[in-house]
């Protein structure tokens, strides 16, 4: 087979300019982290921001800056970032990298409500704007508990930091869950309104960031295949579930009173099941993708009898990978009394042609037995099936299954003859894996996002009529379970859930996939 030559690509003067393989590397700007010293920015952020220097993607005088309440030096916050680069990374540790990133790395203590950390703040960016040629261009990454997003941004208004002077950008990103309900939500987006134009905003979803995720869109419609199987003349049913092992381990400042259904089912979820469930977009540009997401969501409903539509759960102890682990009431922090949810179920129904009558059961929760995320379609029995009395057919369900972390790849089910003289029917499996098909490695899901943002491209990045009509879907579900006087079922940490959740998707006739 030919190989491609890079060189070539670079130097062809028929090359094609739109040319996408070219590598997309971010014009002179710095990237403001709000919540630096938090979890998300520890192992994802900051890593993924050496990732991307690594890999060459940065401009050379790029700048990161780092914001929280710790009363940290420059050099303590470049330590910080040391550590979780050389912990967390993806790519290996080199030192010309790391001595370049660290060029650019300042820290501002304070919170969000004082005004002399956002004057420190704006003197910080004006003196980088100056020294490494950042030019204005700004992107406030609000890393931050969901209360702190308007403050934050009203502080940036206040204090010139979102100016326009014509030849610079500023962007906000706005981490998830956007608002808290979609009241909540319309609120902040008053706020974000106000002080942003629609193009400087970026809500974010790493989900969308999964190279897996966007690969559901190369499996539906770059193939011929599958889109025509996609629909309920041929599905009976699908699952979607992303399934944690872990527990809220230092966060029950930020998950408690939120609870999973907040969390992950209103954003990550509910775009897993707007990209398994939408019609083809005319092209990827954010205007068409996001226009048929917003489409399908807003057909989309659970069906209103909760008690029988939905089932939540909260672990209690039991053991985990070989070791005992606490139940969510005695975790550090957490209310002894708290009614927050750690497992959530329900089913959605999507009320359009190609998906009446096929229920979409969508489940997350902490502390189950592994980590997976996927999503399957699960198909129709044959309405025949030619074999004799005599024949052993043990066949379960046909299923196309889009395993998105962490054995990325997708699984197709069906029903294969066993070798020898007799005919014996058993369920197989044919695998497609990254590893065993692509040299390439898959970027972090942030990496790709925090790049989108500093090239201000929007596509993966949901719109608020998506994150309202998410709030839209899941709101009665979230009131129902907060009328109810009892506690939320307990499931022994390390098992697959509470019995309600088993009894909610046996009801109509099926059983939760073991993934
Ligand atoms: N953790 C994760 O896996 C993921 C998190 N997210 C989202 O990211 C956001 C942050 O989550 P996470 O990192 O887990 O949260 P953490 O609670 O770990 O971190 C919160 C950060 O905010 C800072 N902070 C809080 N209040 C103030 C204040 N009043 N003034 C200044 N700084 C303040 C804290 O600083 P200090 O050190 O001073 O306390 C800390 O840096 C949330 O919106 C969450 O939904 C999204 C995806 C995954
Ligand atoms: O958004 C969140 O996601 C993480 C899980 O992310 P993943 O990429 O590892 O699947 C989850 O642990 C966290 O509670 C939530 O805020």
């Amino acid at each position: 087979m030919a190989q491609r030559n890079v060189i070539d690509d670079f130097t062809n003067p028929l090359r094609d300019p739109e040319d996408r393989r070219l590598p997309r590397i971010a014009g002179p700007c710095a990237l403001v982290i709000f919540g630096v010293t938090g979890d998300l920015s520890r192992k994802k952020l900051m890593p993924a921001v050496y990732d991307l220097a690594h890999r060459g993607m940065l401009p050379p005088g790029f700048a990161l800056v780092g914001f929280a309440r710790r009363d940290w030096e420059d050099q303590d916050f470049a330590q910080q970032v040391h550590d979780s680069v050389k912990e967390n990374a993806r790519t290996p540790f080199r030192e010309d990298v790391w001595e370049q990133l660290l060029e650019g790395i300042r820290f501002v203590s304070g919170t969000f409500e004082s005004d002399d950390a956002f004057l420190k703040l704006k003197a910080t960016l004006d003196e980088l704007d100056n020294e490494r040629g950042t030019g204005g261009n700004h992107a406030f990454y609000l890393s931050i508990p969901p209360s702190g997003f308007g403050p934050v941004m009203q502080q940036l208004r206040k204090h010139g930091l979102t100016e326009d002077h014509g030849d610079n950008w500023n962007r906000v990103v706005i981490e998830k869950p956007f608002g808290h309900d979609l009241q909540s939500a319309r609120e902040l987006d008053q706020v974000v309104s106000a002080l942003f134009r629609p193009h400087e905003v970026f809500r974010i979803d790493h989900y969308l960031g999964k190279e897996t995720v966007q690969n559901m869109l190369a499996l539906r419609f770059a193939n011929q295949m599958f889109e025509p199987l996609w629909n309920n003349h041929y599905v009976s049913h699908v699952q979607i579930t992303m399934a944690e092992d872990i527990g809220i381990g230092s966060r029950a400042g930020y998950f408690d009173g939120i609870g999973i259904t907040r969390d992950v089912m209103q954003n990550h979820l509910l775009q897993l099941l707007a990209l398994a469930a939408m019609e083809e977009p005319t092209n990827f540009e954010a205007g068409q993708l996001r226009a048929e997401k917003t489409k399908v969501l807003a057909a989309a409903h659970v069906p209103v009898d909760y008690a029988r539509s939905t089932a939540r759960g909260q672990y209690a102890a039991g053991w985990q990978g070989g070791q005992e682990v606490a139940g969510y009431l005695q975790e550090q922090g957490v209310d002894p009394g708290s009614r927050t949810e750690t497992f959530s179920a329900v089913r959605v129904d999507i009320d359009n042609r190609r998906w009446a009558g096929v229920p979409f059961y969508l489940r997350t929760a902490k502390r189950m037995p592994r980590r997976v995320t996927e999503v399957a379609l699960n198909f129709k029995k044959p309405p025949h099936l030619p074999f004799a009395q005599t024949d052993t057919v043990e066949l379960g369900t046909n299923a196309l299954v889009m395993r998105i972390q962490p054995d990325e790849g997708v699984t197709l089910r069906f029903g294969a003859k066993v070798p020898g003289t007799q005919m014996e029917i058993r369920e197989v499996s044919m695998d497609f894996g990254y590893g065993g098909s692509f040299t390439e490695s898959s970027p972090e899901a942030y990496e790709r996002l925090i790049l989108d943002v500093l090239l201000g491209e929007p596509p993966l990045f949901p719109l608020q009529e998506e994150v309202e009509l998410s709030w839209k879907i899941l709101d009665p579900v979230l009131d129902y379970w907060a009328s109810l006087p009892e506690q939320p079922e307990q499931y022994a940490a390390g098992t697959w859930g509470p019995k309600s959740a088993h009894d909610m998707i046996a009801r109509d006739g099926f059983a939760w996939r073991r993934p």
